[in-house]
This record gives structure tokens, sequence and C-alpha cells, in this order.
């Protein structure tokens, strides 16, 4: 059997820029634009669109998948990099790919056993799994064709959430890891055979040993001449955003935060750290340097560049410029020559502290705030990013960018203590193997939380409207000829807006959270919208802003769709815990053995409300009264919790369980 992907490679994608028709890879183009030609949907019968069908994905975890859809087949993944094909006319499933990665590796990602799609080319399906394989499918079969482990060295806890991409027959994909001590890189092999053809590492490497090419060897002068980056593999992973311009054959990617996040650790004498933070150029063939830009020099923050990027070409002083426009966690929007990597103009699309704006050779002047880092402060925007993955999308014809913006708010401080995997008190998941040489949160932050849509005019670098929602962490963005744009939200909706003026014209519930980005296609002359939903992602772990937890689900719509949705699954917040015995002088103890093992995944005891992992102020007593049991070789352990044999001790546990019960205490209501 012949897949309909068959036909699909770097022509046929240039050419279906033209019309739209199919949504043949990640970002629609090789520019990843997000922005569909379509318009049988517009803003005068939007209110017509209803459901077609819905898909099961069979997931609990968050999903974070762009579906691509070609001739009528969907190729869509879940958490856990399972991969789904679905037929578009009846919504039923063609074939399932699950790539069995070991549930018990789930602690090894920072940030949810998450995926964010697939590439097609030639006839195959190309899934990026978390444990760090990329693998290649029989389009029409979901066999699985040849397979390659990415990873350099399995000593440290790379992992991959990424969509990979392909440019020119060469497969890309880079790896995640950087929170835990990494050195990050990019991969490419061969579409056809699954043979290595390039690798490009972001920071330089060992320095007893000759550095790796030219670009390296520059990079390594802005490093502490010392080597200590070494220690803690520098950082810079590419866990996310690529894009392709065919006629300047120019690829791009864009670099992670430093390992650790604490410069004065990993390069005590300073320096901008190349190429961290960074929208790199590389030659799509070798892999080779061609330019950088760095947005955030000396990265300190976790002002991780991997955002998604997109290729426009726009009119700035009435000149035509191929750019970049970019809007990285640091709160910044970047227009950058994608000719040279030349600085065109930053402006901050949200309040940010840590800088007060770019100089005209496009440095930050940085506050006095940024690097004092021997007290806690609010650092704006937080590690969460301004903009984290989510994506964002361009309209042409308005002139405006959708953009996903959000502030989670965080006090950062410098570990003085720090040694690289010395496990130290109290730093976020340290026992875990995170190593970020940074406290968070040591004092309560003052900064509000907010999640907003902005349509951001990239040449005034000006915001023209704005949608306040209820929360952060909101989905990406697809934005059409119809002058549609649409968002899922966090708390649970799946909505239309006037691109002009941000007006709201359709909205639909989706039964759980929604944080990946939407995709349109036509098929037998009809356009649907298709959204995957499920909750999760990094802040997902913990939080929630929805009733309702339902299954990761693909909802596809069309005019005048009439298909019933499924049950909606309601979420139940338990009672907070109460009658754990436990030692009063043992709470402040556990604190620092909370944050430092469970802080992240399972938030604050009582405080949280639990997102795809257990708040443990509103289990049952006995779980918490038996905690050792979860704790040491536990049940957990096989859907991705660590287990804390050797790691913690039973006089830390009881010390744990003195923190969780005493906080629910703390927390609960007096009468
Ligand atoms: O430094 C890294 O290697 C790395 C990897 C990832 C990832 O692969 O998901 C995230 C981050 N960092 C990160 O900083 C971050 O905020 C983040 C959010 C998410 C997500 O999927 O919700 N992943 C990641
Ligand atoms: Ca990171």
């Amino acid at each position: 059997m012949r897949s309909v992907t068959a036909r699909i490679d770097t022509q046929s994608i240039r050419d279906n820029a033209q019309a739209t028709r199919d949504w043949p890879s990640h970002g629609l183009d090789h520019g990843e634009t997000r922005f569909s030609r379509l318009k049988q949907l517009d803003t005068e019968n939007v209110k017509r669109l209803g459901l077609a069908w819905s898909y099961d994905l069979e997931s609990t975890r968050g999903v974070e998948a762009t579906p691509v859809v070609v001739d009528g087949i969907m190729y869509v993944s879940a958490s856990w990099s399972v991969v789904h094909a679905v037929d578009v006319r009846s919504g039923k499933r063609l074939w399932s790919f699950d790539p069995k990665v070991d549930r018990a590796s789930g602690f090894k990602g920072c940030c949810d056993v998450v995926n964010r799609g697939v590439a097609v080319y030639q006839g195959k399906v190309f899934v990026a799994a978390f444990d760090g394989r990329l693998i290649a499918l029989d389009a029409a079969t979901g066999a699985k064709v040849w397979e390659k482990d990415t990873i350099v060295d399995r000593k440290y806890s790379y992992t991959i959430t990424g969509a990979p991409r392909v440019f020119k027959g060469k497969v890309i994909i880079g790896n995640g890891g950087a929170e835990y001590g990494v050195r990050g890189y990019i991969t490419a092999y061969d579409a056809g055979s699954g043979e290595q053809k390039w690798r490009w590492f972001t920071v330089p490497g060992d320095p007893s040993k000759p550095f790796e090419n030219e670009a390296m060897a520059q990079a390594a002068k802005t490093w502490d001449p010392a080597g200590k980056w070494w220690e803690a593999g520098g950082g810079g992973t590419a866990w996310d955003t690529m894009a392709f311009d065919p006629e300047l054959n120019l690829m791009y990617i864009g670099t992670g935060n430093g390992s650790p996040w604490a410069r004065s650790k990993r390069s005590p004498g300073g320096g901008d750290n190349l190429y961290l933070a960074s929208i790199v150029a590389l030659d799509p063939d070798t892999g080779k340097y061609v330019w950088h830009y760095q947005e955030t020099p000396g990265d300190n923050w976790d002002f991780t560049s991997t955002q998604p990027m997109i290729l426009a070409d726009l009119k700035i002083q009435n000149k035509l410029r191929k750019v970049i426009l970019h809007a990285p966690k640091n709160g910044f929007f970047f227009v950058i020559d994608r000719t040279n990597g030349q600085f065109i103009s930053a402006r901050n699309f949200v309040d940010v502290n840590w800088a007060s704006g770019y100089d005209a050779k496009g440095r930050p002047i940085e506050t006095a705030i940024a690097r004092s880092g021997d007290r806690a402060r609010d650092i704006i925007p937080s590690a969460f990013g301004a903009h984290n993955w989510h994506s964002m999308s361009f309209n042409p014809q308005t002139g405006l960018v959708y953009l996903p913006a959000q502030h989670v708010p965080l006090t950062l401080q410098d570990n003085k203590n720090w040694r690289f995997n010395a496990g130290s008190l109290p730093e976020p998941h340290s026992n875990i193997g995170w190593n970020t040489a940074t406290l968070v949160n040591m004092e309560p932050a003052k900064s509000k939380p907010f999640g907003r849509l902005i349509a951001w005019d990239p040449v005034a670098q000006k915001e023209r409207w704005r949608v306040e929602h209820v929360s952060p962490w909101n989905g990406g963005t697809l934005a059409t000829a119809g002058n549609l744009v649409f968002q899922g939200t966090a708390d649970g909706r799946f909505v239309a807006y006037d691109a002009r003026n941000g007006k709201k014209l359709w909205e639909k519930p989706t039964g759980t959270g929604v944080v990946a980005a939407p995709v349109t296609y036509e098929v037998d002359g009809r356009q649907y919208v298709s959204i995957a939903v499920g909750w999760g992602g990094v802040y997902g772990l913990a939080a929630r802003h929805t009733e309702r937890k339902g299954p990761g689900t693909v909802y596809t719509f069309v005019l005048d769709g009439k298909a019933e949705p499924p049950s909606f699954v309601a979420y139940q917040q338990g009672k907070l815990l109460q009658g754990v015995p436990y030692d009063k002088s043992q709470v402040s103890a556990g604190t620092a053995l909370y944050v430092s093992n469970c802080a992240f995944c399972h938030g604050v005891p009582g405080v949280d409300r639990g997102g795809n992992i257990p708040n443990l102020g509103y289990m049952d007593p006995a779980f918490i009264e038996h905690l050792d049991k979860f704790v040491f070789k536990g049940p957990a352990t096989s859907r991705g919790m660590p287990d804390f044999t050797g790691k913690l001790s039973p006089q830390d546990v009881e010390k744990i369980k003195a923190f969780i019960q005493g906080t629910a205490d703390a927390v609960r209501p007096k009468n």
C-alpha cells in the first residue's frame, strides 16, 4: 500500500504554502507561519462551526502536538510519544504506534512526558520519542522502518519532546535536558536510511579535547577560560523550534538556557556564553554554523530562545526585509534579519524587570536586579517564560502576530552551595538530577500571574489588541485568511477571535485544558479545524484551571458539524489532608526536602489544586501515612515517578510527611 505522504518532500511543502490545502509540516510551512490561506471559514460563518468528530488519544498526560494532515489523513502524537493516524473523513483510527518508552523514565524530563508532533516525508512518519530515539514509521501502516538513538551519552539526562523537521531529505531533531546538566546539540539523519549526516553542538565541550569546529572555538572565548562549563555540560539544548528558508538555504534553530542556570556557577569569570539563548543559522546540508544572534547574553534565568520562530517578509522603513519573528522566554519581541542575523528591533511584549530594553547593537540593557542573585527577588518574566513553546502565528493580511503571553511568578536566588550533582537542599528537584544552582521561591513572589492573547504588530513593535485569560499556560494559535484566530485555553475552551480586533466569535468546551495549537486544512472541498487537547506541560503538572479532566482528545470541526462531544470527565478535588501524625519540629527540615524532591510535580500541598500529578495536600490520609510505600519502589514509578531508594532515608520521609500535613493544617480555614 502506498501512503498519501509519498509525495511529501521539500518541494511539495513549498508548493502547499500557496493554497495551504494540507498541513504537511509542524508549523504548516517551512517558515512556520501557521497562517492558513483557506477562507471558506470566515468571521461571518464561523458561528456555524460544529463538531465533525472527536478522537480519544487514550492519554492522561500533556498533549502538545500540532497534528500533520495530508490528503485527509492526520498524524498526531500524544504523551509518551504515542503516534496516531486518523482518517479525517470518518474520525476513525487507521493505525497507532507506541514506541514503548519506559514509563519509569518519566522523571528524566523536566517538563512532563510530552511530544509536540511528528514530521512526514516521502511515505514515512518520523517521531522523536521521549527517551531519545528517533523513529521512522511507514506512513501507510505505522510499522517501524528504522530507529536511531540520538543520545550522545546515556549517563546524562537527555530527553526529546520536540517535533522533528525534514529539510532536504534530512530529519533534524534536538534534545532537552538543560535543567539536569547536559551539553546541547542537534542532529540530522537521512530520511530514507536513518544514517547520521551531521551533528552540531550548541556550546563548547570538553576543554581537554580539540574544538569540533571553528564555531566552538569562537564560542569558548565567551566562557570562563577555566573550563568549568564542562562540569555541567553548559546547556543550550535546542528542544523545540526550527525553521527553514529554502531560498537562502539556511535553517534556523533556537537554543536553550545554561546548565546550570546561575552563570556564576557555570562560568564564574562571566561572559556571554555562546551559543546559549540564541538563534543560530546553520547550513542544512552540512550542519555548519553560518551566523548567530544571542537574545540573552550570559543567561542566568532559564531564558531559553527555543520558543517557536516565524519567518516573514516585512516592509520596515520602506525596505522589504527577510526577517525572523521571535518572542523568547525573556519577554522581548525580536525582529532579526534572517539573511545575516543582524538585529533590527526588540520591544518588551509584557512587563519585564531584568532589562530596560535593547541598545542599537541588539544588546540588552540589564537592570540592577537582574544579577543581584545573592537575595531572592522576582525575576520577570519567570522561568516559565513570558512566552513558552506554545506556537504563535502570523497573518500577513493584518500584519499581526498572535502570541500566547503570560506570567507565572517566581523568585530566584543563586545557590552559593551548589556543586554538580550534590543534590544540595533546598534547590528544586536537585535530588532527582536537576542542577540549576538556583533557589526558587525562597521568599514569596510579589508579581501577579496572568495569561493573555496578544496581537502584536512586529513592524511598529506594538500591541494592537489583547484578550485576558483566566490563567497562564494557554494554547498555541492558528491564523487564517478568513481573518480568524483560533486558540484553546487553560480553562478548557476552544475559541475563535476576529483577527482584526480580538472580538470573540465562537467557542466550544474541550473537557480539559488546552496547551497545543490548532490546525486547518481542506478535504473534499470542506475546510476543517482540528485541535489536540490534553492539559499538561511543565505548568500543568501541579496546576489546573478546569473543573474537568478529560483524556487527551482530538476535536475536529467543520461548518454545520453535528457530532456529539464525548461525555466530559469531572475533576474531583479531594478533602484537605487531615490527621496524619507528625512532629511539628520537623516541618522546616521537611520543607527543604520537599522542594528538592517533590515540589515542581506535586505543587504546594493544599495550596495548588493538582494538575496531571496529584497534590499531596488533597490525598486520602492513608497515602501520606504510608508515604514510604510510595517513595521507595512505589507503584507510581511505573508512571514516571522517581524511585527514591538510596536518595531519601526513612527519616527524610517522616520530615516530608511533617511538611505535607503541616502545610495542609496551616492553610486550613479557621472558623
Ligand atoms: O532546558 C531544556 O532542555 C528544556 C527542555 C524542555 C522540554 O524538552 O520539554 C523544557 C524546558 N527546558 C523549559 O525550560 C521549559 O520551560 C519547558 C516547558 C515545557 C513544556 O513542554 O511544557 N518543556 C520545557
Ligand atoms: Ca530549560
